[in-house]
């Protein structure tokens, strides 16, 4: 397609334009710039980027930003990567791939926020070879986070001049209104796809007259409610704007005392955290203000940008900070933007960097801070890279035992940087293979090895933090972990009876691993949740979930030349319906979400009974017909009805109607009802027990 016959919904100057022949980058160099990118490693991009790989595509006309908005999810650090191919090319085109999409396209597609996220405006208006912008894409393919994006981007006051209620600009009428080469609107898309929810949400938007009054929400970050909030909070309600353009997001990040981990967690689920009011002031710039961390940590995990500026004062969430941000939180809170890539030598409309913002009576440990970087360039200065490294340089030293599983055993290990953890060291039962079959288990163990190297990606205060996978042999695999004191909740349990505000405490735990487990893209799922899988520490109020289901994983690679072992699993007692019976037709069971919300009902019921489920039954056959003639046993009279139906939602047989992670977040067992008035009446008792 020549530049003429392109069609631009946005009035840009940048038309999508197939490459000129002869240009042509190498395939494998671009693939390997986008994977640095893709990871975060900004010193990997430092060294591999040059102005011919970031402008120019490859022979598929697939350029480095393409090729990284088709990844599923980056991590915080991919921001700078993405600034730093800008500032090496400043003006990219936006060129089309032999489908006829932009990155944009493929980001919307894909629901890469955080990439769409840092595209220009105009580039996210453009229509492809089929006349569909990336929010037609959005729609279509029900990608919610990007669709949101695209649809807030258009409240700024530059399109947004709402009269008696009615929101007018030309502009903004337009870009809602584009058509594919079929006719179709990004309404019509999601309608016809089967996103009606979204196609909801659009409609809405394209009248935005649903003003939120000073609704019940605000009313609730108002009161400090924070048990009520994540119960009333949905998908349609979180991002609807006052007439200044001030959501329910927005006004939580701008409360300081909005700091519960759990309840960011669905917000940003819900939610959007790119969302900017009618001043283009994101969630991030408030969170920043109020100097509220938690708030800030996580909308940028979910995609909200470091660097976002206000269109008029051009002022970035760091300068906010630097500005109004409470003494003692304005540290913690610029530290944790530096970290994400905030660039510190960004100039407001008056020239001034976030250091020449410090009031003279302002924060010194901040003005100390951000002074370290007081003539150092942006992009000549490392990033704290996602994961860290090694916990050792060469070699470590295996302690005591600690506990032993099917296929592993778990050790105290001292390593030669002097680091104190744990490695659990995996050994595969290859021994009596063939050389063919050792040849063919050895690919499926690799491949299963790299396919679990993300889990030390995982941040999350209820799951152990992986440190490192190590391979020291094709079948010895080295899993090394943060060594945690305390016991496993199997344990815990029998030591004495769970009280039902203790049993919410540790699902809403378990429960907000599981969240943050399953919305990343991909998922991770756990596929061994169960009470001696989890770990209660110490002190006996936090617990974090270990074993994520590696061993199954590897277990499976091999497991089906050795005719003696049977196809591995993991605990029969908490294995989902739909697992049980899985492998007799020659197919790896599926684990999924839904068999990890089973599981963990599972253990809901060992908590309140202090028994597995189907304790009684002697084979997997046993439970499956139990499973089929009765569901999953019913919890013992006495605990409450939110209990129950808790419990009964996280064992729906039926496993699309289970409920998610996200849903049993906003359960009224763990977000209210009986237990946690009793619990908010005790505490209070004891508050005023100990002033009186
Ligand atoms: N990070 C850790 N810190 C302290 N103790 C741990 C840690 N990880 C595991 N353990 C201990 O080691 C025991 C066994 O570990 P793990 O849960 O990994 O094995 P398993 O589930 O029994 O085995 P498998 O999954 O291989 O069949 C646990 O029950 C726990 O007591």
């Amino acid at each position: 397609m020549s530049r003429d016959e392109s069609t631009s919904g946005a009035d840009s100057e940048d038309l999508p334009a197939h490459h000129q022949a002869g240009t042509e980058v190498s395939t494998a160099a671009l693939e390997t710039l986008a994977q640095s990118v893709i990871q975060g490693d900004f010193a990997q991009v430092q060294r591999l980027a040059t102005s011919q790989l970031v402008s120019e595509p490859d022979a598929a006309n697939r350029t480095i930003l393409m090729l990284v908005a088709d990844a599923p999810e980056t991590p915080i650090q991919a921001e700078k990567c993405v600034m730093y191919l800008f500032e090496l090319v400043a003006n990219q085109k936006s060129i089309i791939d032999d489908s006829g999409d932009t990155a944009a396209h493929l980001a919307a597609r894909r629901d890469h926020l955080r990439l769409l996220m840092l595209l220009s405006f105009d580039a996210k208006w453009l229509q492809n070879r089929r006349g569909a912008t990336p929010l037609m894409e959005a729609a279509r393919t029900g990608s919610w986070r990007c669709a949101k994006h695209l649809l807030h981007l258009l409240r700024q006051r530059q399109f947004y001049k709402p009269q008696a209620g009615k929101p007018s600009n030309s502009v903004r009428e337009r870009l809602l209104g584009l058509k594919d080469v079929e006719g179709r609107t990004a309404l019509d898309l999601a309608r016809i796809n089967g996103h009606s929810e979204l196609a909801n949400y659009i409609k809405r938007e394209m009248r935005l007259t649903e003003l939120a009054e000073q609704g019940e929400l605000e009313k609730l970050i108002r009161a400090g409610d924070w048990t009520r909030l994540r119960q009333k909070v949905t998908r349609a309600n979180c991002d609807l704007p006052d007439s200044s353009g001030f959501t329910a997001l927005i006004r939580a990040a701008q409360s300081s005392n909005c700091n519960d981990e759990a309840l960011w967690e669905v917000l940003v689920q819900l939610g959007d955290p790119t969302c900017a009011e009618t001043l283009s002031r994101t969630c991030l710039h408030w969170s920043a203000s109020s100097g509220n961390s938690v708030a800030a940590s996580i909308l940028l995990a979910a995609g909200a940008s470091a660097n976002a500026r206000e269109d008029r004062s051009k002022s970035t969430p760091l300068m906010q900070a630097a500005l109004y941000a409470p003494k003692d939180t304005a540290v913690q809170v610029s530290q944790i933007l530096m970290d994400a890539g905030s660039d510190w030598s960004l100039k407001d409309s008056c020239s001034k960097t976030a250091l020449d913002l410090i009031r003279s009576d302002g924060n010194p440990d901040l003005v100390e801070l951000l002074q370290k970087y007081k003539g150092k360039k942006f992009y000549e200065e490392p990033l704290k890279p996602p994961h860290e490294d090694p916990p050792f340089m060469e070699r470590w030293d295996v302690g005591d035992l600690i506990g032993r599983g099917g296929f592993g055993e778990v050790y105290k290990v001292l390593t030669d940087k002097g680091i104190q953890c744990v490695a659990k060291i995996i050994k595969l039962p290859v021994g009596q293979l063939t050389a063919d079959q050792y040849a063919h288990d050895r690919t499926k163990i690799d491949k299963a090895v790299e396919s679990e190297r993300n889990l030390c990606r995982l941040q999350h205060r209820n799951i152990v933090r992986f440190l490192h996978i190590a391979q020291t042999e094709p079948a010895t695999i080295f899993l090394f972990m943060e060594l945690l004191e305390g016991k496993t909740l199997e344990t815990f349990i029998n030591g004495a009876p769970m009280p039902e505000n203790k049993i919410r405490d540790f699902s809403e735990q378990i429960c907000s691993a599981l969240l943050y487990m399953h919305s990343r893209r991909p998922p991770v799922i756990h596929r061994d949740i169960n009470c001696s899988n989890i770990m209660v520490l110490s002190e006996g109020t936090r617990i974090k979930l270990i074993d994520f289901g590696l061993s199954i994983e590897l277990k499976l690679s091999v497991s089906h030349n050795l005719a003696s072992t049977q196809t591995p699993r993991g605990t029969h007692n908490f294995m989902a319906p739909e697992l049980l019976g899985a492998g007799e037709a020659d197919t790896s069971p599926q684990y999924s979400r839904e068999s990890d919300i089973w599981a963990f009902g599972c253990s809901v019921y060992q908590m309140a009974t202090r028994q597995r489920p189907f304790h009684s039954a002697s084979n997997l056959l046993t439970i499956a017909q139990l499973i089929k003639n009765n569901g999953c046993p019913k919890l013992p009279p006495g605990c409450s009805k939110e209990l129950e139906d808790f419990y009964r939602s996280c064992t729906t047989h039926n496993r699309s109607k289970r409920q998610s992670a996200l849903e049993l977040m906003r359960h009224q067992f763990l977000t209210g009802g009986e237990i946690t008035r009793m619990r908010l009446m005790t505490n209070r008792l004891h508050r005023a027990a100990s002033i009186s």
